[in-house]
Order: C-alpha cells, then structure tokens, then sequence
C-alpha cells in the first residue's frame, strides 16, 4: 500500500456504499468496507435512496472514511439501476442472454447517471487522488471523467464475472459500451477465466491488440493493463468474530431448535445466479434417496430479498417460496422441519456464528463473480471440528477453494451426494480440506487484495 499512499487519496467509486452501522448483505460493500477501514479515504456512490430529483448529496464521516451519496430520481434509478444495470447486463454477465431485456432508453439512463457520478466526482477530485471504480454499474465512468480532463490514475474493477466474448458481442451497442475500458489505467478481475474472456473480446471482437508487455489496447487506440485479483476477506476478523459469536444468545437459541441435528446452510441474496430452486430440488433429491437422515438434518436457507424491483426477482421469491413448503410438506413431522427458510438479512457478526455452527455449507450458485460467503464458512470453522464446504464449480472461489466438494449445481444428483458425503466425512478428513483452504485465506486477504491493485495501479 505504501507505493499508492505515497500518490494521495484513495477514492473509491460504486453504485453500492456500506454506510458506517448499515447491515451489508451484498459482498462488494462487505469487501470495500473492510478495505476501506485499513487505508480511509473518500467512497462516493448510490445513497440506496429515491429522492424526487437525482442529485441530492449526503456526506457522512466515519474516523477516516468521508461517505459522499447521491440521491437517485425514480427515473435515473428505474433506467440505470433497476433497468440496464440489473436487467441487461447482470444477466448478461452471469451467462443469462435468455433474460436480458435490453432496452434503449434504460441504457440512455445508464450512460446519463454515469455522466452524473463524473460531474460530481470531478468536483471533489484532487491532484493526487487515486481513483478505484466498482462494477458494471460503472463501466463507461473513467471515459466520462477524461472527457472532463481528469488526469488521475483511475482502476476499474470488476465483481461479476466475464462472460464469453461470444455472448458479451449478443448485447445490443456492446462494442461502445465495453471498449470504454480502455479509459481506464487497470481493469481488474475475479478469475483467469473472466481474463481469458475480455482478452479474447479486445482482441478478437472489437479490434483491439494485444501491445508488448501484456498492456490491451482498444480500437480507440488507448492501452490498459488488464489482470487477475481475487477479492478475500478480512479473514482476522472473521475468525474472531466466529468466536466471539458463541456466546450469543442467537446462536444457543439455534443449537437448541437443532437438537442434535447437523446443520446444512447456505446464505445468498435472493438472486437467480445462485442456484436456489435447484439447491432446492438437490435436497429433495437426497431426502428422497436417503430416508436414513430424515431428522437428522436441518436446512437453514438464509435468502435476502435483493433488487425487488426487477421483475426476475420477484419471479424467484415466489418460486423458492413454493418449492420450500413442497418439500417441508413432502417430508416434514410434527418435530422436524426439514428446511428452515429465511428471507431476512443478518449482522454479519451473527452470520459469523451461524457458519461456525453449519456442519456443511451448501454454497452453489450457476455463476458467482467470486462469492465471499464460501470464504466466510471457511474462516468461521472450529479448527478442532470444521464443517465441509460444498461449492460450485462455477464460483469464482472455486479457483482458490480446490479443498471444498466441488460440484456441478445444475445436477441435483450430484450435489446430492455430495452433501451426503459432506455429512459423513471423516474428521481428519474434514481437517485436512479446511487447513489447505485456510491457508489460502490467512496469505489472500481483503488487505492483500487492496494492496495488489492499488499498488499495481500506481506503479
Ligand atoms: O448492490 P446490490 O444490487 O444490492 O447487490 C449486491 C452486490 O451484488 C454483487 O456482488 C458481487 O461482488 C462480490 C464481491 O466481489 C462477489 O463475491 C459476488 O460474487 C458478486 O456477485 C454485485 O456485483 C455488487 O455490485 C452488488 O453491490
Ligand atoms: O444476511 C446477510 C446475508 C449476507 N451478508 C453478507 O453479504 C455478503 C455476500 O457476498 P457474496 O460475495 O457471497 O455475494 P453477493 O451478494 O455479493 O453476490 C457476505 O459478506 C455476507 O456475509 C450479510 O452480512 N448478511
């Protein structure tokens, strides 16, 4: 970090901002938080607020962090956040073209928040001041803020995954949207796989070279670095928090309702890309099959409503709803529930408590940018008697998560028996997965992930 404090401020730049006392259900505001606890700075962003016109600024300061939000008008938030931002292109970007509903006017609105957030940040950049933008939310922001002569370093990184070029090329006016990278000093990604993908978008879509010394350069002739940073997690404090956590009042509430049943948990935003009607239907799939653990499990499924405006995600909320009281009907007795069912957000310290208290986390999301939630479950287990992670191979964590059960969620039979093994692996099995894996959060941490792209960044 040094290299990059020595060249200023750091400001950091996204739709989403984890207010100081706010509970954050999402990981990008997780991560940045932490992050920005260690260096300070500025964070400027979406207030989460729909004011009658867009513009209103709030500024709160938490020690060194100085939070600057924007009110959005209904218009601006239904065109750029609930429209192009979460109907096109996330869809888009989790390998959804089937539900991206692409629409003229909500990309209009997308390009004019973005001008918006640049006519405000110019005001409040410095000299010095290094710039580090989130998201697809936020693509095109470093070509609207060097068209207003910003002159700074600014990085882009990006939380979702990368799709194939092949699909990227199927949005509509994609090349004028994706070729702004190049506005940027450093483009930052999950995975080797999203690399290979914007690799082979710039190079063979939209005319782009690759130029000696791995720089990208786009057809406005402009270069970029483009490279791989894994996010983590304040794994410290994780771990400390976990234990801390088990003398909640929550925590022996839950181990009583449990009664010696082993606790399976998954904790998503209630979101397509994660997988949740089919988690569902692997669990019936395996009390179906294995009547030996009826009563003997329970399922807590912690889904918080996420984007409720969007109309797929009203969709799924209905769907889990249905497909849950199927299967607790199906096989549920007057003293077990099979799955216990939450749409409720959490404190990320009670979360903390409840991985710690998970015998198996069932983390299988179709496509996840990274999902810091698998890396969470890791950190919180007891050294002593750890749980079983059970993840996605379509996980970004699953790249530096080999040690977990690695599945294919769309087969139900699959994750099946991959629970039913998680449940009965032996300890020292269970030890030797969760050290390996433990040893890669304690070196890649969220303070080692901000050190590498800031220090990339201004070298
Ligand atoms: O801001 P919301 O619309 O409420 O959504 C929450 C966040 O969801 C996405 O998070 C991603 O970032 C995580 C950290 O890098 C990553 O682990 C996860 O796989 C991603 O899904 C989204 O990218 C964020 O912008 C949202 O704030
Ligand atoms: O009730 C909840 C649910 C989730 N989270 C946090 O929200 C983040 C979710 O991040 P992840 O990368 O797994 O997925 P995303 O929601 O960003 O797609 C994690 O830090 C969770 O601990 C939380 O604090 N409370």
């Amino acid at each position: 970090m040094t290299g990059a404090k020595a060249q200023g401020r750091l400001v950091v730049v996204s739709n989403r901002v984890a207010l100081p006392k706010q509970t954050a259900t999402g990981g990008l505001a997780s991560a940045m938080r932490a992050a920005m606890r260690e260096r300070g700075g500025l964070w400027f962003g979406w207030s989460g607020k729909i004011g009658s016109d867009t513009g209103r600024l709030r500024r709160v300061r938490d020690d060194t962090v100085e939070y600057v939000t924007l009110d959005l008008s209904r218009l601006d938030h239904d065109q750029f956040y609930a429209g192009f931002a979460n109907r096109a292109l996330w869809p888009l970007l989790h390998y959804r073209p089937d539900l991206v509903d692409y629409r003229r006017e909500q990309l209009e609105g997308y390009l004019r928040v973005n001008a918006l957030f640049a006519d405000h940040l110019v005001q409040m950049l410095e000299p010095d001041d290094v710039i580090w933008v989130h998201d697809y939310h936020l693509i095109p922001l470093a070509a609207r803020l060097r068209a207003r002569g910003v002159k700074n370093r600014i990085g882009f990184f990006l939380h979702t995954p990368l799709p194939a070029a092949a699909l990227l090329i199927g949005l509509p006016r994609h090349q004028a949207l994706f070729e702004t990278l190049s506005a940027y000093d450093l483009v930052g990604l999950h995975t080797a796989r999203d690399l290979r993908a914007l690799e082979d978008y710039f190079l063979h879509e939209i005319g782009g070279a690759m130029r000696p010394g791995g720089r990208l350069r786009g057809p406005d002739g402009r270069s970029f670095r483009a490279a791989v940073f894994p996010i983590s997690i304040d794994t410290a404090q994780v771990v400390q928090s976990a234990r801390e956590a088990t003398h909640l009042d929550e925590i022996a509430q839950l181990e009583t309702s449990l009664q010696d049943r082993a606790l399976i948990i998954g904790v998503d935003r209630l979101d397509y890309s994660k997988g949740l009607p089919e988690r569902f239907r692997a669990y019936d799939h395996l009390l179906e099959h294995r009547p030996d653990l009826h009563r003997r499990i329970s399922f807590l499924q912690i889904a918080p409503p996420s984007r409720g405006s969007v109309p797929e995600y009203r969709q799924i909320r209905r769907e889990l709803e249905r497909l849950a009281g199927h299967i607790n009907g199906k096989y549920a007795a007057p003293d077990w529930v099979p799955i216990r069912y939450v749409n409720q957000s959490f404190p990320h310290s009670l979360l903390t408590g409840y991985y710690r208290t998970a015998r198996v986390a069932l983390i299988t999301p179709l496509r996840d940018g990274m999902n810091l939630v698998a890396k969470e479950y890791v950190a919180c287990q007891d050294p002593k008697n750890p749980g079983v992670l059970v993840l996605s191979r379509f996980a970004g964590a699953a790249a530096e998560l080999g040690d977990a059960l690695l599945v294919n969620p769309a087969d139900p039979a699959e994750l099946a028996d991959a629970l039913g093994r998680a449940l009965t692996m032996p300890l020292r099995e269970r030890r030797q997965r969760w050290r390996a894996m433990m040893d890669v959060l304690e070196k890649q941490d969220i303070d080692a992930w901000s050190k590498a792209f800031l220090e990339r960044l201004t070298s």
